[in-house]
């Protein structure tokens, strides 16, 4: 019997979800985006007032863009700080750092880059009204809720739909069509409007430091409900990449759930590259989530974290007990 792996509404990962194939294979045309890019980061008090602060240096404000940006997460902070470490494409610049951080790249920045290989990613979202398991009352719910896809990728990550894209034979956004209709099933019309930025990938290993740097471009595309359904439906159905290179479409859960669970659960998961910070970035660029939120998510997601690593420390102790293996040492760390 082949089980499916899901996430599950407290945004951990468990068995049980079952999967309910349903025909079709849908094209969406371009849709006019509502949600234009905002300049500001942050929706809220202390992030609004911390990204005015920075725009105008006058005297006292570096004083203020302290104060303010205690209030956030040290990888916002480090972004938002302005320390900058322009050194584009000599493996110095590490993009999770910097993601928060306004405009890395231009698209046409980007594009300059000869001999960077290219990514494109999308996440795409809706608004729905629906409420979670009908009118159970559930602590920091967002209303109306909306649904970002991400999905499981063969290596066990989670990212965005997307993939490479070869530059000499297609633009950006044809590349990144091309790649969702190999794994959702789907034929999308993605537009240059829907950019949102592009930069370097970290390096993932001192090998991959003397490979091609690779840049990530990442897309935003808001549709509606129907539509969205209509995507799990096709990535399960008609996919050609279905069961290989993505394992399942999965919802981001944005809400909390009494226990902490929820958006902190699913944000203590692994990402492929820079994946979290895209999702992380997006959300507060949308308004998706307030700061405060997030803030308090991320933090939770530190105490999952901690968690999960002395279980996985007792079951690899079970492991080796159970098969007479030897004990792990830092030196077998792959
Ligand atoms: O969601 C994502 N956000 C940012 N970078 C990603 C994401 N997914 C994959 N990547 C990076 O982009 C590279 C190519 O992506 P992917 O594995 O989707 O390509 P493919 O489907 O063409 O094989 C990966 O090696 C990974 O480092």
């Amino acid at each position: 019997m082949k089980s499916s792996f899901c996430c599950n509404c407290s945004g951990s990962l468990g068995f049980g979800c079952l999967v309910q194939p349903r025909l079709g294979s849908t094209a969406f045309p371009p849709t006019k985006r509502k949600e234009q890019t905002d300049p500001d980061l942050f929706s809220t008090n202390s992030s609004q007032a911390l990204a005015t602060a920075r725009a105008r240096p006058e005297a006292g404000s570096l004083s203020r863009i302290r104060r303010l940006s205690s209030s956030l997460p040290a990888t916002f902070r480090t972004c938002l700080s302005g320390r900058r470490k322009h050194t584009y494409g000599d493996g110095n610049h590490s993009c999770s750092s910097l993601y928060m951080a306004s405009g890395q790249l231009s698209r046409a920045e980007a594009l300059a880059c000869s001999g960077c290989r290219h990514a494109c990613h999308v996440m795409l979202y809706c608004d729905t009204n629906t409420l979670l398991f009908g009118s159970i009352p559930i602590r920091h719910i967002v209303l109306p809720l909306l649904l970002p896809q991400m999905q499981m990728r063969f290596d066990g990550l989670l990212g965005f739909p997307g993939g490479f894209v070869n530059l000499s034979e297609e633009s950006l956004e044809a590349g990144l069509g091309r790649e969702l209709l190999e794994e959702l099933g789907v034929a999308f019309q993605i537009l240059e409007e829907d950019h949102v930025d592009s930069c370097f990938a970290p390096a993932s290993s001192p090998a991959s430091s003397t490979s091609p740097r690779l840049i990530t471009h990442f897309y935003t595309k808001k549709m509606e409900e129907g539509q969205i359904r209509a995507v799990e439906t096709a990535a399960v159905t008609t996919a050609t990449d279905h069961g290989q290179e993505v394992l399942g479409m999965v919802r981001v859960p944005l809400h909390s759930t009494k226990g902490g669970g929820g958006l902190a659960s699913f944000l203590s998961h692994s990402f492929v590259g820079n994946a979290r910070f895209q999702l992380l970035h997006t959300l507060l660029r949308l308004h998706l989530v307030a700061p405060e939120e997030l803030r308090e998510a991320l933090a939770r997601s530190l105490k999952i974290q901690a968690r999960a690593s002395e279980e996985l420390r007792a079951a690899l102790a079970r492991v080796e007990g159970k098969t007479n293996l030897p004990h792990h040492s830092p030196a077998h760390t792959g």
